[in-house]
């Protein structure tokens, strides 16, 4: 079943946002910002839509029995994200693989376990291992890894300023942590190299 997130933002962040234009010496009143606290409780509340979404039921429903061991890799997932720190984004891009022992996974499933993590206050490498884990537990697999590239906007546009770094977090379990040539095959994979 898809998952979406159809819950409506709650009248007390838009007061919140209504606050906080007033603590940055605004006028909510004026045209401009009349309906802005509506828009960024609307923006908000889909930008943190995982903490109404169960990671567990996305995978749940749609696994199937296949005899295919070989490793399933899904690269340049484009995801969001919000860091805890700053709540400032942070985003990027996703490779997610494994390698089934009995089950596999409706592909767009991956994509969305990403975003159902992805949208709530994060750090970079919890969000990589919370991904990885549910694979784990929730398909059973002989491993799985996660590998995130991301920009953090809180060290772009504020703090430290560096406009080019990127952080790769990473999250390697079962068959790619102990087995050295799962791990390349799947590092070459989501390079773009196809042995
Ligand atoms: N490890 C990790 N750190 C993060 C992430 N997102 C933001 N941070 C960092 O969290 C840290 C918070 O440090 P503080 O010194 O408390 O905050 P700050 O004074 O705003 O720090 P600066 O960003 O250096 O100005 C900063 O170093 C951020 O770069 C993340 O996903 N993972
Ligand atoms: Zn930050």
């Amino acid at each position: 079943m898809p998952v979406h997130n159809t819950e409506k933002p709650t009248d007390s962040l838009e007061a919140h946002v209504r606050a906080i234009l007033e603590a940055l010496g605004e006028d909510p009143d004026r045209e401009g910002l009349e309906n802005t606290p509506a828009r960024v409780a609307k923006a908000w509340t889909f930008l943190t839509g995982g903490y109404r979404e169960d990671p567990d039921k996305i995978i749940n429903g749609a696994l199937f029995t296949e005899d295919y061991q070989e490793m399933i890799v899904e690269k340049d997932i484009d995801f969001y994200s919000l860091c805890e720190h700053h709540m400032l984004p942070f985003h990027g891009k996703a490779h997610v693989g494994y390698i089934p022992r009995k089950k596999i996974v409706g592909v767009s499933k991956l994509a969305r376990l990403v975003d159902a993590y992805a949208r709530r206050l994060q750090v970079q490498e919890r969000l990589t291992n919370q991904i990885a884990h549910t694979i784990m537990d929730r398909i059973n697999p002989l491993g799985a890894a996660v590998v995130m590239e991301a920009e953090h906007m809180c060290m772009r546009m504020r703090g430290v300023q560096k406009q080019n770094s990127t952080i790769v977090t990473s999250a390697l379990l079962g068959a790619f942590r102990t087995q050295e040539k799962t791990r390349a095959e799947f590092m070459n994979l989501i390079r773009g190299h196809a042995s």
